[in-house]
């Protein structure tokens, strides 16, 4: 079975951040992952995770007043010096954190100047940190109207194209779901290239027993092909969160 991680910003809200790390192990994860860990004091998230044992997986490149609107810039013509500046801030942070991987937002933008200012960024920030882990995640522009990358053959090409060792992609099955039709042929296509996987339910996006996915035959196919990385869960709880985790128990 693979390794389950629990996003904490969007499971045990019930919380504070630094008491969901506590929560998240007694309920059987074994990581967790946080999107914007960069209003809380990093030394007190990195001494929960030590705490508890659970290694902080996943954290995101800053957008900042994530409320306020901007979901990046790394594909936003013009403002390469904004999204070198937040891509240090995060190195910062997850080298503080000991993350696994920086997801890298492409914001809202389009057009051919957009796909080439992200292939730009993305290198760069590759290159200026080639012991980090990056990731891009193609997100379903239905719940993130105007996001860039939407597409898994553009995450393809940009990956290829940028071909460094530290880039890689974030499969949501989520999302993948609502683009493709199909989130386990979607695995199948993009497999070689995944370096950190996030899922929830469909169509609600709620626990990924609510609705039409079949995950614990996503969760066989993981295994048969060796996928050594993180499967967290990023959804919204019909109720409490505890109250939905039967099917953590179930795939554990
Ligand atoms: O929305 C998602 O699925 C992403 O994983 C994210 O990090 C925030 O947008
Ligand atoms: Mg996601």
């Amino acid at each position: 079975m693979p390794q389950f991680a629990a996003n904490l910003t969007t499971l045990f809200t019930e919380l504070q951040m630094i008491d969901r790390f506590a929560a998240a192990a007694e309920a059987g994860f074994t990581g967790v992952e946080i999107l914007f860990p960069y209003d809380i004091a990093a030394q007190d998230l990195y001494r929960a995770s030590v705490k508890t044992g659970l290694p902080i997986v996943l954290i995101n490149a800053p957008p900042p007043n994530w409320a306020g609107g901007p979901r990046g810039f790394a594909a936003v013509p013009g403002l390469e010096d904004r999204f070198r500046r937040d891509f240090e801030r995060s190195l910062r942070v997850a080298q503080a954190l000991r993350a696994r991987h920086i997801h890298v937002m492409a914001g809202r933008a389009e057009g051919a100047q957009a796909l080439e200012t992200l292939v730009a960024n993305l290198s760069w920030a590759a290159d200026r940190a080639p012991h980090a882990s990056l990731t891009i995640e193609p997100v379903n522009d239905t719940d993130m109207p105007g996001y860039f990358l939407t597409d898994y053959g553009m995450a393809i090409d940009i990956i290829d194209r940028i071909a460094a060792p530290n880039l890689g992609l974030q499969l949501d099955t989520y999302h993948a779901q609502v683009i493709t039709g199909d989130m386990q042929a979607c695995w199948r296509k993009v497999a070689p290239l995944v370096r950190h996987i996030q899922i929830a339910g469909h169509p609600g996006r709620n626990e990924p027993d609510v609705g039409t996915l079949d995950y614990p035959s996503l969760f066989a196919e993981l295994d048969d092909w060796g996928y050594r990385g993180w499967v967290s869960a990023e959804y919204a709880p019909v109720r409490t969160t505890q109250s939905g985790l039967g099917w953590l128990h179930v795939a554990g």
